[in-house]
């Protein structure tokens, strides 16, 4: 491919699991120009504005005998199901077709074993719902220029990319930028309770957290400086600030919380591998 853009994709393109982010990922495709034609769908359970798609021309639930190979087969079903998953898939795969997964915690090498291929392993996130997801992704030895391109292409579509040559970081990538959003939604839902708690009603708590979750993101997002800076930028000397982060900077404070939340996800993630 001259550039990796999705209208420059002349292959076939299969996504195994059009749930909450493989549902996410097919929409930030066709939202990014993807002929629908190239795209095939499976999943034992279809959901209605998938099924829709099928207006468009994508292939609902194609049969591995008469369908054939295909170019880019992208796994987003649940780890757990991927051996018995991995079987059904294995016809439409074949020596020249790209594996793009991003299933957490499942490896290059069980993905060579169960369904063969030219393996990207990647970590996607939700925000990839609204193009502003992060992907992590490497790739096995064997996956050719123009396969890392198509990858590429795809997982651009849905937010940013970095490239890895080390597999290792994967478990740790997933701890922290693919389950990251739910510890930032967790944020807005427990600034809300607390405020309920210091005396605000409800709705007008749930309002204030998640205006101040989202302002703040987008204003670090805007922004050139560290988020330390943009912290420090709120906190007056003496003030409430001040106060609330002498709490959550304490001993113990939310940096050893952190710390142990994102060993348990790592750990996590290496025993899905398993
Ligand atoms: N959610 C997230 O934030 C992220 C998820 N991931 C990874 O994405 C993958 C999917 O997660 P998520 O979207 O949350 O899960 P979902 O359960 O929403 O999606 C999985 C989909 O796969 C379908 N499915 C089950 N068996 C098969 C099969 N044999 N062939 C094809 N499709 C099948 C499921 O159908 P049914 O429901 O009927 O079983 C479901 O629609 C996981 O591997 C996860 O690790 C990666 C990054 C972030
Ligand atoms: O919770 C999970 O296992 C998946 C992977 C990263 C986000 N959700």
């Amino acid at each position: 491919m001259a550039n990796n853009t999705l209208q420059n994709i002349t292959g076939t393109i299969l996504l195994a699991g059009a749930g909450k982010m493989g549902g996410a990922m097919l929409t930030g495709w066709l939202a990014g120009g993807l002929d629908p034609r190239r795209v095939a769908v499976i999943d034992p359970h279809v959901a209605p504005e998938i099924s829709a798609l099928a207006a468009k021309g994508v292939v609902l639930n194609p049969d591995a005998a008469t369908a054939g190979a295909i170019d880019t087969l992208v796994v987003a079903v649940k780890p757990q199901m991927f051996r018995e998953a991995g079987a059904k898939l294995k016809p439409f795969v074949s020596d020249k077709t790209s594996v793009v997964s991003i299933m957490a915690g499942t490896t290059i090498a069980s993905l060579e074993e169960v369904c063969g291929g030219a393996v990207v392993r990647a970590m996607p996130n939700t925000p990839a719902a609204i193009g502003r997801g992060i992907t992590v992704a490497v790739a096995a030895k064997n996956v050719s220029p123009a396969q890392r391109a198509v990858a590429d292409a795809l997982l651009r579509a849905t937010g940013s990319v970095e490239w890895v040559e080390d597999e290792g970081l994967m478990d740790a990538v997933t701890a922290v930028s693919g389950s990251g959003p739910a510890y930032v939604f967790l944020l807005a839902e427990e600034l809300a309770r607390a405020g309920v708690e210091a005396g605000l009603p409800e709705a007008l708590a749930t309002k204030l957290a998640r205006e101040t979750v989202t302002g703040s993101g987008e204003l670090l997002h805007r922004s050139e400086l560290p988020a330390s800076t943009l912290r420090q930028n709120v906190t007056s000397p003496g003030g409430t600030t001040a106060a609330a982060l002498g709490v959550l900077m304490g001993e113990p404070g939310l940096r050893d919380l952190m710390i142990r939340a994102i060993a348990a996800a790592t750990k996590r993630s290496k025993e899905l591998a398993k």
